[in-house]
């Protein structure tokens, strides 16, 4: 699968002047809210024509502004999810479900099916209900199923959790990976959180402002310092393998390049892959390997770059055996310890979380 999108879009004093390529898995288009994320999965879909631009779907031309070529949403053959569920109060839950299949042109028999697709979501116990009876969780799950039920070549989903509260979000967060890990549908991803893309996506195009800030592999982008990024949010996110569980202190023990880490929570089978972020905020720094601490991950690490903020901060990236890790500390403390590029320190992690 190769998806080519280049638009150029005027939207009153907006500028949209973006480009990027997904070759299948989850492209998240990500940045803060105004950075055109939403215009430009418009153009995708075929809700909108850019002044200038084309978007080439598997060598299929379906916006072509030069060639006057357009093809319109519904002979486009992909699947959206909105951040609001848009599900008909009037039908069954099952009648949802079958509603986009009906209408949805026919196509070679190669989409889910009904059965799959209601047990990859687990909702075969909503089918009968009606939306108004649903929570907010469910109620995106059935619009998710309502999507790949039209055999979609493509999902384009905007923001599909931004409705939900933090406990919502994290009950659908594993049914996106199943549909990542267990679909072949390329999925792309509109989201301002960190958080989400971190879990969710292979690819992430950085939007900023209208255009495309940076683009690349998840675990490359995302540990990168940019103002795009909620400083909240900031941090390392790094590729390990599971190496073992200590099922009486409940500990995950990944290995990366540069050493171990311990994880508290959820049994791993060995040999896993799994990702680890590590806020920026949640990193201090050593110049000497402390002891007595409770603080149970400390890497060592040679300081490669500093760059300080105008509100009194300095992020810092290490170099840890090849892997990145970001710490956020004061200036004042960053010159008491009189750091430097070059210098070896400790990093000290009080909090790592696992993302898959
Ligand atoms: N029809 C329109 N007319 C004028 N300006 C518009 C129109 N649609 C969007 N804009 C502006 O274009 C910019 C980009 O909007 P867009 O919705 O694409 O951003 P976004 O990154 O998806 O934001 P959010 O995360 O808040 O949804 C915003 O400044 C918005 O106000």
């Amino acid at each position: 699968m190769t998806l080519i999108v280049e638009a150029k879009h005027r939207l009153g004093a907006f500028l949209l002047d973006a480009a990027f390529t997904s070759e299948g898995g989850v492209t998240a288009l990500f940045g803060r809210s105004g950075s055109g994320k939403t215009s430009l999965i418009r153009i995708i879909a075929g809700l909108a024509r850019p002044d200038e631009g084309r978007v080439i779907f598997d060598g299929e031309t379906l916006t072509e502004t030069k060639a006057g070529r357009f093809v319109p949403k519904h002979r486009r053959h992909f699947g959206y999810v909105f951040q609001e569920a848009r599900l008909f109060p009037h039908l069954s839950v099952r009648a949802n479900l079958s509603y986009g299949r009906w209408f949805a042109p026919p196509r070679p028999a190669r989409g889910e099916s009904f059965d799959h697709v209601v047990d990859l979501l687990d909702i075969e116990t909503l089918l009968d209900r009606s939306p108004a009876k649903l929570s907010g969780g469910e109620k995106q799950r059935v619009a998710i199923g309502r999507a790949l039920l039209c055999s979609p070549r493509l999902l384009l989903m905007d923001e599909p959790l931004a409705a939900l509260d933090e406990a919502r979000k994290a009950e659908i967060l594993p049914y996106l990976e199943r549909l990542r890990d267990q679909t072949e549908i390329p999925i792309v991803y509109v989201s301002h959180s960190i958080a989400e893309v971190a879990r969710l996506a292979n690819k992430v195009v950085v939007m900023r402002d209208g255009r495309v800030e940076a683009v690349g592999p998840a675990v490359d982008i995302l540990s990168r310092a940019s103002a795009a990024f909620d400083r909240k949010e900031a941090g390392a996110l790094l590729q390990g393998i599971v190496e073992s569980f200590d099922a009486r202190h409940h500990l995950s023990t990944v290995a990366l390049k540069s050493g171990r880490l311990h994880i508290p929570g959820a049994a791993l089978a060995p040999g896993r892959p799994v990702r680890i972020r590590i806020p920026s905020r949640d990193v201090m720094l050593a110049t000497a390997r402390p002891e007595g601490l409770s603080a149970l991950n400390i890497v060592e690490g040679r300081i490669e770059q500093l760059v300080q903020d105008a509100d009194g901060t300095v992020e810092i990236r290490l170099d840890c055996g090849g892997d990145s890790i970001l710490s956020r500390i004061t200036a004042l403390s960053c010159e008491r310890l009189d750091l430097r590029p070059g210098k070896t320190v400790f990093a000290v992690i009080k909090t790592v979380a696992l993302e898959s």
